[in-house]
């Protein structure tokens, strides 16, 4: 079964629409990478996935998405829903305050307060972050100390803290440095062994390294979607062929 499956998804913004009847089907444990110019959508259709546009006066959304077989919109509350479908934005935005409480700030909302185990969840969230050994000495540093690329790592072991299923990620590696980009690459391609992983990207070399499948759009439609490696080397659209190639966007 897929784990989100979304279904003639539409999109308005104040009646300007901007996505048009999405099919899209995501599979547990892979990561898909949204490319397209800018402007196409990529981020709207994210921020759908965990309900994030909820919060955008005058939005409309109309169409389904389940998760699990469950309706996002019908048969969950927002709060459930975001503790199993978390996101990571492109600027990292760690709270300010130390890092410790950073990582524990979405397990002791939900209710979790042992300090034995919230000390239990820091470690192995930051561990799952590869930025344990960065940090496991200054954990009551200021989270704003950390370099532009550990704060990323930071904000992904926030998202980790509180188990989610699915990881969003809106052009997670746009603030970074190639190496702080490579880290975050590598970080992606472990997170897949247990989560879902669904990446909005720029980069089109980001997305042929670390996505098994890639969805072009274009102008809020859905042009292709299939495995990257297809995608990449023979694309059925000559919408598609154009933008891999560089003609547009
Ligand atoms: N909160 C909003 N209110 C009104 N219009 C919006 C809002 N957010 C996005 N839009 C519009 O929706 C369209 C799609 O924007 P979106 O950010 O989803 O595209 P994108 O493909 O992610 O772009 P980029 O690659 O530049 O981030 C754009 O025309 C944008 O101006």
């Amino acid at each position: 079964m897929a784990k989100i499956d979304v279904t003639n998804l539409n999109l308005c913004y104040d009646k300007v629409k901007v996505l048009y009847s999405i099919n899209m089907m995501f599979t547990a444990n892979s990561v898909t990478a949204l490319i397209g110019p800018s402007g196409c959508g990529k981020t709207s259709f994210l921020r759908t996935l965990n309900r994030l546009n909820d919060t955008v006066p005058g939005v409309k959304v109309d169409g389904t998405i389940k998760l699990d077989g469950l309706n996002i919109y019908k048969d969950m509350d927002e709060i459930k829903l975001r503790k199993k479908v978390g996101m990571v934005f492109q600027k990292p935005n760690p709270f300010p305050m130390n890092i410790y409480d950073n990582v524990a700030y979405g397990p002791k909302i939900h209710g979790i307060t042992n300090k034995k185990i919230l000390n239990e969840i820091v470690e192995r969230s930051l561990k799952q972050a590869f930025l344990w050994d960065e940090v496991k000495d200054r954990l009551s540093k200021s989270a704003l100390s950390l370099s532009g690329g550990q704060q990323q790592r930071l904000c992904i072991a926030r998202a980790l803290a509180v188990e989610p299923e699915v990881i969003l990620m809106d052009e997670p590696t746009s603030a970074l440095d190639p190496i702080a980009t490579s880290k975050i690459e590598e970080l992606i391609l472990k997170l897949k062994e247990s989560y879902t992983v669904i990446i909005v990207t720029h980069s089109m070399q980001q997305a042929a390294r670390i996505s098994d499948f890639t969805g072009f759009f274009l102008l809020g439609n859905l042009v292709e979607y299939k495995e990257t490696k297809k995608l990449f080397k023979s694309p059925d659209d000559d919408r598609t062929k154009g933008y891999i190639n560089g003609i547009f966007g």
